[in-house]
């Protein structure tokens, strides 16, 4: 409220907006001050249509008592009330007031934000913040600065929505243009929605202004959560787009995109051909036909020309077959070797990676370098996994594209241009047909175990290498390993040499040679194991029951040692040796293998009872699982299913199947049936052959002849 103490009128006490209201209320379309009429737009905002009148009854000059005032009193009251407000200043010496109700005043505040701000401009707020300060002071309301902390009135309320406006619109000259818009966005429908909620909802007239504070902090504070959510999302976002960069650079340089060869071993040779000079046929031991086939290709590669001249054609491809560690790979480099040509080595289940394509890429590197260097040789070892049969399922839907442009390579270059590829593998069998036929890899070269005059010489090879007892006789150390490739040969030899060195001796003798031979047979030593009796009894029944089924059947595998001593994963062992090498085996050989194999399982069940039966024999049973297997399905040797072959039994009928199932459990059960028989009837042989095993551990051949004799053995 403040006082007008002029002399022009009693003392009266009005607030100051009932006076703003009062001059422009809708009544006063003039204001008729000493005769002088006003325009109406002098006075008051122009009120858009949109906007009903407010609903509060607007009070008059005449009801206030004022009608009386001059225009001249009325500036100089305004004078009076802020110095220096009209005078000079180009602040309109008309107010803007709100004709709608006190609810929107604020909101009006917008347009009248000039004269707020003018107002408080340091011009006037600054040098006249006294006047203005003392006059509102009394007027109890300070139009915009001061926050009144008494208690709260109508007006206050209104006044604090009003600074809470003005924080809105402080925020204006901060925040960005799209907050600004949204910001400055028409509040009218706001309020007006917040009427019509408070006319819903029946909130109680005491309760409207608190409803209305409360809606105004809600919103500040949504509209500073907003703008926290959007720095944030911004932050997000701006870290999200780094990372994608960084992850497509990372992409970019990773090796397998940039489809090179990895430096890997074996592969980067691929591209980088290896000059094989220091290995030669002379290395290759025991595998002459191989070498016969091969020296061919050898004059070749030494001399191309020789053969255009000609017109003979050689082979594009050399398939190298043979069982593992024969010396396939030895065999390529010595070619490459021989004719002193670069060596392109890459292993076939290196071609292919995840990435969709990398395998074919890599096959056009290795052909394009290749050719570059002709002549030379390019060997790919372990054919089978790069050109196996092609399957035709979803699940390898690009199994192909590898294998597909290995036959576009080998297709694209004549076959005198000086490249040989030889490729090897273990399973011919599984070689898709394309490959091998005429123009692709057409000449196949097999490289077999070496028999024993073949051991004998890998043998005799790398004893030389050696510091060897010279009472040694490789021939005699050739026929206790048969079936042994060169790669074992050779890792029998390293074995005993380094068991010597761990013994301190200054060369290697024939007792280091057996060591490490039945370390390849039956596994490394695990001394360290503590079995106890009751487990080493059983396992020397077990380990007797193989050996004496071995030794008294007929076309069985002689026993070479039997020992209860753990070795690799068995806690006993006996290994069998052919007496010599066995190129084909015979149906009763085969029988005879089972039968050694159901030794064990039988010995338990009838010394232990069906009861004590162990898990020690499961080995066994995959073993003549196998056997019977394959004489039902390979080698034709069912009468009931006669001579055909079933590669694929999993595409069979159910029928076929389960006649090959009855087929073998036949096999399996006549075959326990015979090793009981044995056992049962050397029973007594049994018995001593399991409790020399518990004295002396290990037992060779000669030792368990003299047991089964009967005879004493001598004490070690
Ligand atoms: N006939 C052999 N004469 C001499 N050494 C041999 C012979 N066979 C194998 N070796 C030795 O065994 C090692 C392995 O042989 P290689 O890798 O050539 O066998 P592979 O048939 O290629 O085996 P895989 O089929 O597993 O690749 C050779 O480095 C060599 O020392
Ligand atoms: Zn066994």
């Amino acid at each position: 409220m403040f006082s007008l103490s002029s002399t022009v009128q009693p003392q009266v006490t009005i607030p100051l907006s009932h006076l703003i209201n009062a001059f422009h209320s809708p009544k006063n379309t003039s204001v008729s001050v000493s005769g002088v009429s006003v325009s109406q737009n002098q006075y008051r905002d122009v009120v858009p249509e949109h906007e009903a009148p407010s609903s509060e009854p607007s009070l008059n000059l005449k009801d206030l008592g004022l009608s009386e005032l001059k225009i001249g009193q009325i500036d100089q009251l305004v004078e009076n009330l802020l110095p220096g407000f009209c005078k000079g200043k180009n602040i309109s010496s008309h107010w803007h007031t709100s004709h709608v109700s006190a609810q929107s005043f604020f909101e009006n505040k917008y347009g009248n934000l000039d004269i707020f701000s003018t107002l408080r401009s340091s011009c006037l707020y600054g040098h006249h913040s006294r006047a203005l300060q003392s006059i509102c002071s009394d007027l109890q309301y300070w139009p915009v600065f001061i926050q009144s902390r008494g208690f709260k009135t109508l007006k206050s309320r209104t006044r604090r929505l009003q600074s809470t406006s003005e924080r809105l619109a402080e925020t204006q000259n901060i925040a960005p243009s799209f907050v600004k818009g949204f910001l400055l966005r028409d509040r009218g429908s706001d309020v007006e929605s917040l009427d019509k909620l408070m006319k819903t909802k029946n909130i109680p007239e005491a309760h409207q202004d608190a409803f209305k504070t409360g809606f105004a902090e809600g919103f500040l504070k949504a509209q500073a959560l907003t703008q926290k959510t959007n720095d944030s999302l911004r932050r997000t976002r701006l870290i999200l787009f780094i990372l994608l960069l960084l992850g497509i650079y990372g992409l970019l340089k990773n090796p397998f995109l940039s489809v090179r060869f990895r430096t890997t071993t074996g592969l980067d040779s691929a591209v980088d051909p290896v000059q094989m000079k220091n290995v030669t046929f002379e290395h290759v031991k025991g595998v002459e036909e191989a070498k016969q086939e091969l020296q061919e290709v050898v004059e070749f590669l030494k001399n191309p020309q020789k053969f255009t001249v000609l017109g003979g054609k050689l082979p594009k491809g050399i398939l190298l077959v043979g069982p593992p560690g024969t010396g396939k790979t030895l065999l390529a480099r010595a070619v490459a070797g021989e004719a002193d040509v670069p060596f392109y080595y890459a292993s076939g289940s290196e071609f292919d990676e995840m990435f969709v394509g990398v395998g074919a890429s890599r096959i056009r590197n290795l052909f394009r370098e290749a050719k570059a260097n002709a002549p030379c040789v390019i060997f790919i070892d372990e054919l089978d996994s790069v050109g196996g049969k092609r399957i035709e399922s979803p699940m390898h839907p690009y199994s192909r594209q590898t294998i597909n442009q290995l036959l576009a390579e080998m297709d694209g270059f004549k076959p005198n241009e000086g490249v040989i590829i030889i490729g090897a593998t273990n399973f011919p069998e599984a070689l898709d047909n394309a490959l091998i036929r005429p123009g692709r890899f057409d000449m196949q070269v097999t490289v077999p175990r070496p028999d024993v005059k073949g051991r004998t010489e890998i043998l005799k090879w790398y004893l030389n290498k050696i510091k060897f007892d010279q009472s040694i006789d490789p021939e005699i150390i050739a026929r206790g390993t048969v079936g042994f490739s060169g790669a074992e040969l050779e890792n029998l030899v390293n074995q005993a040499a380094l068991k010597a060195a761990v013994d301190g001796k200054e060369m290697v003798t024939m007792k280091e040679l057996e060591f490490s031979k039945d370390k390849i047979l039956m596994g490394p030593e695990r001394r360290s194991v503590e079995i106890d009796n009751k487990n080493k009894t059983i396992t020397a029944y077990h380990e007797s029951g193989h050996a004496i089924i071995a030794y008294y059947t007929k076309d069985a595998m002689p026993i070479n040692k039997a020992t209860i001593m753990p070795r690799g994963p068995t806690l006993g062992h006996v290994s069998l040796l052919p007496e010599n090498d066995r190129w084909n085996e015979t149906r009763s050989q085969l029988l005879a293998q089972m039968d050694v194999s159901m030794g064990g399982r039988v010995a338990e069940e009838l010394i232990f009872g069906t009861d004590h039966i162990t898990t020690g024999a499961s080995s066994d049973f995959d073993n003549a699982t196998k056997i019977a297997k394959r004489m039902v399905t390979k080698f034709g040797m069912s009468e009931k299913l006669g001579v055909m072959t079933y590669s694929d039994t999993g595409k069979l009928s159910p029928e076929t199947q389960s006649a090959i199932e009855q087929e073998i459990r036949i096999l399996l059960r006549d075959s326990y049936e015979r090793a009981k028989h044995i056992l049962k009837t050397h029973a007594k042989e049994h018995k001593n052959l399991a409790e020399a095993l518990l004295t002396y551990e290990t037992l060779d051949a000669k030792e368990i002849q003299i047991v089964l004799e009967g005879k004493k053995l001598e004490v070690r």
